[in-house]
């Protein structure tokens, strides 16, 4: 492995990595094996994003042969070379090398696929002995461990779990059962609480991993390291300095065929609830006891506990033209495609600072980034304020990056000055690092049974609570979006918003991602 490759070195085995992380004692892990349940295996998500994930962790040796088992389980009718066929294209690896066809087969030969209904328990009898024959051949019965991923739409998720609790879970104490459910996990507080009342009857809290991948993607994960390890950002990171804060998710392309699902959501509930609200926690969190994930989480909760009701003044909606040529979306939809709205937190850490959250599809770019604005220098006695403010950016995606933009000197003999930054752009600073796929961390993550980046009951249901109120207006046609053209930033609305709330737009000054 190149000294510049990606924390990736192959596991030796599993067990070793479970028991030191999960605190299992060395006698159950010896015994252990792991069956991994991709429930929904003949969708969209588990084609694009699950299978590809594991695949990539089997590649880096964390899901070794000898220790894992792959299943899918959906309704369609199927064998497992159907299933192998359907996924093989899009197990595209990201360092194409010539032993990489052997992977793809060694690895497609690992899953099994059963099918079955949601409802019903035929199917997961049958799912439960395909695992069973698996475990006795592996004489690990007594340790098994199971990872059901529910790749499926959350209207079956509470029959879904019904059905693992009653034919499904691991045989012994020794070993484990964990569920991955997948956004959206309720369209409102009393769906969401309604769902989690379900699941919760049937699994404890610490058997559910709620998965959001934005808190799998790198940049996301170096939030808590930048601020709380670095002495720089300590005394700046609050309201004496910080004039206002941007969370931005740009996509330059529409719903894509996904109409239908979308327009029962709309961009709120799809993005702006859950991966927007996500990084606003880490953003805005007080300093956790420790990286014990309930610490996180409980600073998480407690921040999200004390933003404010969204004003409407301070919301802007939006819908692309064209959108409703989609034949799967209703004619009269008032759902939105684009919002931008101010979230405030009554503490003494941020009262008074707008945390704006922008979210649009069918825009004019594709990128997620954060953007924290300081306040003007008082006493300017270079008069460069109006040049423009000192920003902090956090790049998620693409070309990711952290800059801070500065004001300097001109070079030259005048003594003039300019906009510039300092720059951390991660494909050349890290050059040959693979940065990991936000999904596959996140099963890693549940393989572990570290919580840390996962969605906890409570963070939810705050969650909810900001939005619901909002929503519900939607719903009931009383805000309606105003209609904008693809390809553009959205109305024209929602900038007056931003600059309201008191943003200052630097003009003239551009960042470009450096090449290599
Ligand atoms: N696709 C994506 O990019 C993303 C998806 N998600 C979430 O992941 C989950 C799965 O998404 P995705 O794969 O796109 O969903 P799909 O619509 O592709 O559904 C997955 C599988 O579920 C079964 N299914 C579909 N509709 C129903 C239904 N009404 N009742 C019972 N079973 C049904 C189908 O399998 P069969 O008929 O064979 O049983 C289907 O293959 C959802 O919660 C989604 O919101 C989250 C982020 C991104
Ligand atoms: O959850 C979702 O996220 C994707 C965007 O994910 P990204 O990792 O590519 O930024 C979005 O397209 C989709 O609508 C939404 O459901």
């Amino acid at each position: 492995m190149g000294s510049g490759e990606w924390h990736v070195e192959k596991r030796s085995s599993l067990k070793s990595e479970l028991s030191k992380d999960i605190g299992e004692s060395e006698s159950s892990q010896e015994c252990g094996s792991l069956s991994i349940i991709v429930l929904g295996a003949s969708g969209d998500l588990a084609k694009k994003k699950t299978f590809p994930a594991l695949f990539n962790l089997y590649r880096q040796g964390f899901l070794p042969p000898s220790e894992v088992h792959i299943f899918g389980y959906a309704r369609s009718k199927m064998t497992d070379d159907d299933l192998r066929d359907r996924i093989r294209g899009h197990l595209i690896p990201r360092n194409v090398t010539a032993e990489i066809s052997e992977d793809v087969l060694n690895f497609l030969h690992l899953i099994k696929y059963v099918s079955g209904s949601y409802d019903t328990e035929d199917g997961f009898h049958l799912l439960d002995d395909e695992i069973s024959k698996y475990e006795c051949q592996k004489n690990s019965q007594e340790h098994s461990k199971r990872l059901f991923y529910l790749a499926l739409p959350p209207s079956v998720y509470p029959s879904v779990c019904r059905m693992i609790k009653l034919c499904c879970m691991n045989k012994s104490d020794l070993g484990w059962t964990r569920i991955v459910v997948e956004k959206p996990f309720g369209r409102d507080l009393e769906s969401a609480e309604q769902l989690s009342a379900q699941i919760g009857e049937l699994f404890d809290e610490s058997q559910i991993y709620r998965i959001d991948h934005y808190l799998g993607k790198e940049l996301v994960q170096n939030l808590l390291v930048m601020r709380f390890a670095n002495r720089l950002f300590l005394p700046l990171w609050n309201r004496d300095n910080i004039a206002n804060v941007q969370i931005v998710f740009r996509e330059d392309f529409g719903t894509q065929g996904r109409g239908g699902y979308f327009d029962q959501y709309g961009i709120i509930r799809d993005i702006i609830q859950n991966h927007l609200l996500q990084v606003l926690c880490l953003v805005a969190m007080e300093k956790p006891v420790s990286i014990k994930p309930e610490h996180i989480r409980d600073e998480k909760v407690k921040v999200l506990q004390a933003v404010n009701l969204i004003k409407d003044e301070e919301v802007v909606l939006g819908q692309y033209e064209g959108y409703k040529d989609d034949p799967t979306v209703p004619e009269d939809s008032n759902t939105p495609t684009f919002a931008t709205m101010v979230l405030r937190i009554h503490n003494e850490r941020w009262e008074g600072v707008p945390f704006i959250l922008k979210a649009g599809k069918a825009l004019n770019s594709r990128k997620a980034e954060i953007r924290v604005q300081f306040k003007d220098v008082p006493g300017d006695i270079f008069k460069c304020n109006k040049q423009g403010r000192n920003e902090f950016v956090i790049r998620l995606q693409p070309s990711e990056a952290l800059y801070m933009k500065l004001t300097v000197k001109q070079p030259g003999l005048e003594m003039s000055t300019i906009q510039s930054e300092l720059d951390l752009s991660y494909g050349q600073r890290y050059q040959g690092v693979v940065i990991p796929e936000a999904y596959e961390r996140l099963i890693l993550d549940t393989i572990k049974g570290d919580q840390q980046h996962f969605v906890r009951r409570d963070e939810l249901k705050a969650a909810w609570e900001i939005f619901t109120p909002l929503l519900h207006r939607i719903d009931k046609g009383e805000f309606k979006p105003i209609s904008y053209k693809p390809g553009t930033r959205g109305p024209a609305e929602a900038d007056e918003l931003l600059a309201k709330a008191g943003y200052v737009q630097t003009h003239g000054y551009i960042w470009i991602p450096p090449t290599l």
